[in-house]
């Protein structure tokens, strides 16, 4: 008999589903958990600094006597459970095994669906481990990062979590998918949606419930279960609020329950980034853009959206008077709405001899709506009297990376090109002015080269070399405030 706890660790709130299981399958072990709601979600981050906070956790737990720790976390089991397994000489049970072997079980159609963090995602483990025991299962894996924020701000049921919920899994229906994973921990308590959005006929597999299976299963293998005349504790500790923990805990497991607020080692983790974003969304509506925007994102590693991919999101509208003013606009404007950090471009062409015309209002020179013959066809005209050699022009991208409801911070940078502006256009590549924007030193007109050679020498392409410079550390909020403030 052994009356140690067992120790349970999660990036927040969500591994209090596994706790539940617990009390249920074995009411007479002790049990300390542990969330790390200061530094939640840990979905996004990269996994080399999941593994730093595992630890940090581990740590904590290893002074509290533990006898078996449980990564209550499936971003933390991807991105850490060989190494402490490896590292410690206690059992360790991680929750994607036992989820794996109770979805192969399940199936019938054999093909099981996977929801999960980016992290636990990215990672492939659940499609990895259920391969490795049979291979012939198709596994679909989707990323759910809007779920983790509802369950801990408690919105389990409100109207937001429905929409959310629904949204999120559309991606999965009517495929022949019969088992659901629901790999992180904090989903169980988002199942009556999920069973809502799914239906019936799809089983719904809890990680965190099949993984007590496994604890009960290596506490009689090791020998060390607690006897039935334990006076069982719960200790439970939160790096983050510890009264909305106790709301959370208390209705989830029908205890009451009073967590301490602990910190946990912040000092070694000042040094380490917090969680960049993974997906960027171009605020812009000019497929032009997009795309050499997004051809630049990707190259960084990131993954892109464009509004094109939230059709039914009203319009900021362009009521600047620079470009700055018109990118802010834009940036702070589809942020807020979409509750994602956004870049947004404002752009446009202008030219000496006609006094730096049609500068802002380059995408409706000709009028409003976007018609580049028109725009072209008025420049042209307007350009009619000017000799070739005073056809330069510039040119000119105003980049701004925005986050959510932080207008104060948004990230600027600008960039340019010169040329000259032709009577003739040439070339078929890149959009509105470029076959007539010829550039000297190649002597071709931007719309003759390529995208890649585009992004080599354009406005565009400059402002994201500036930017590439700078966003990562201005993401994670440790920006230079020269860089960022307003430029007016
Ligand atoms: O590389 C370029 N090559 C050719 N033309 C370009 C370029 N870059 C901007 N331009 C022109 C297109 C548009 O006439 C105006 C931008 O207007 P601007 O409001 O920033 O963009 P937009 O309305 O097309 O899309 P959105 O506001 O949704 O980002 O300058
Ligand atoms: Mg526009």
């Amino acid at each position: 008999m052994n009356t140690q706890p067992i120790g349970f660790i999660d990036s927040g709130v969500g591994g209090l589903t596994v706790v539940k299981e617990a009390l249920r399958q074995l009411p007479n072990e002790n049990v300390v958990f542990l969330g790390d709601q200061a530094r939640l979600p840990y979905g996004p981050r990269p996994a080399a600094q999941v593994r730093a906070f595992t630890w940090q956790m581990v740590n904590f737990l290893l002074q509290q006597q533990i006898k078996m720790l449980v990564i209550a976390c499936n971003t933390a089991t991807a991105a850490a459970l060989p190494d402490i397994r490896q590292k410690l000489n206690i059992p360790v049970v991680g929750v994607i095994v036992p989820g794996s072997r109770a979805a192969i079980k399940a199936t019938s159609t054999n093909h099981i669906g996977v929801i999960g963090t980016e992290g636990t995602v990215k990672s492939n483990a659940y499609a990895d481990t259920i391969h490795g025991k049979a291979a012939h299962i198709k596994v679909t894996s989707l990323a759910a990062p809007k779920f983790v924020p509802l369950v801990e701000s408690n919105e389990m049921t409100s109207p937001v979590a429905k929409r959310v919920v629904a949204e999120t899994l559309q991606p999965l229906l009517h495929q022949g998918i019969d088992t659901l994973v629901m790999g992180c921990t904090h989903y169980p308590l988002l199942r009556p949606l999920t069973q809502n959005v799914m239906g019936d006929d799809v089983t719904l597999i809890d990680s965190g419930a099949e993984t007590v299976s496994e604890v009960s299963m290596l506490l009689d293998y090791f020998d060390i279960a607690a006897g039935p005349k334990t006076q069982a504790t719960r200790v439970f500790y939160t790096t983050g609020n510890a009264k909305m923990f106790d709301v959370i805990a208390g209705n989830w497991l029908g205890l009451k329950v009073n967590a301490q607020h602990v910190t946990i080692d912040a000092e070694a983790t000042d040094h380490l980034p917090a969680a960049a974003p993974q997906t960027v969304v171009i605020a812009s509506k000019n497929a032009g853009k997009v795309k050499e925007l997004a051809a630049m994102f990707e190259a960084d590693g990131l993954s892109v959206k464009s509004l094109a991919d939230f059709p039914d999101l009203p319009t900021v509208p362009e009521t600047g008077e620079t470009f700055e003013e018109n990118a802010r606009l834009k940036a702070d404007g589809y942020a807020s709405a979409l509750e994602l950090p956004v870049v947004a471009d404002d752009s446009g062409l202008m030219v000496d001899a006609l006094d730096g015309a049609p500068g802002v209002f380059s995408a409706r020179y000709a009028g409003r709506g976007h018609n580049d013959a028109a725009n072209n066809a008025k420049l042209i005209a307007n350009l009619a009297e000017v000799a070739p050699e005073q056809r330069t022009a510039t040119f000119h991208t105003t980049l701004v990376f925005a986050k959510p409801n932080d207008p104060d911070h948004d990230l600027v940078v600008n960039g340019e090109v010169k040329g000259q502006i032709t009577g003739v256009p040439e070339g078929d590549n890149g959009f509105g002015y470029d076959p007539y924007f010829f550039l000297p030193a190649l002597g071709k007109t931007m719309a003759q080269l390529t995208s890649s050679e585009k992004n080599q020498v354009s406005h565009r392409g400059n402002a994201m070399r500036a930017l590439e410079k700078q966003w990562q550390q201005w993401f994670t909020g440790k920006e230079d405030a020269h860089e960022t403030r307003r430029s007016e």
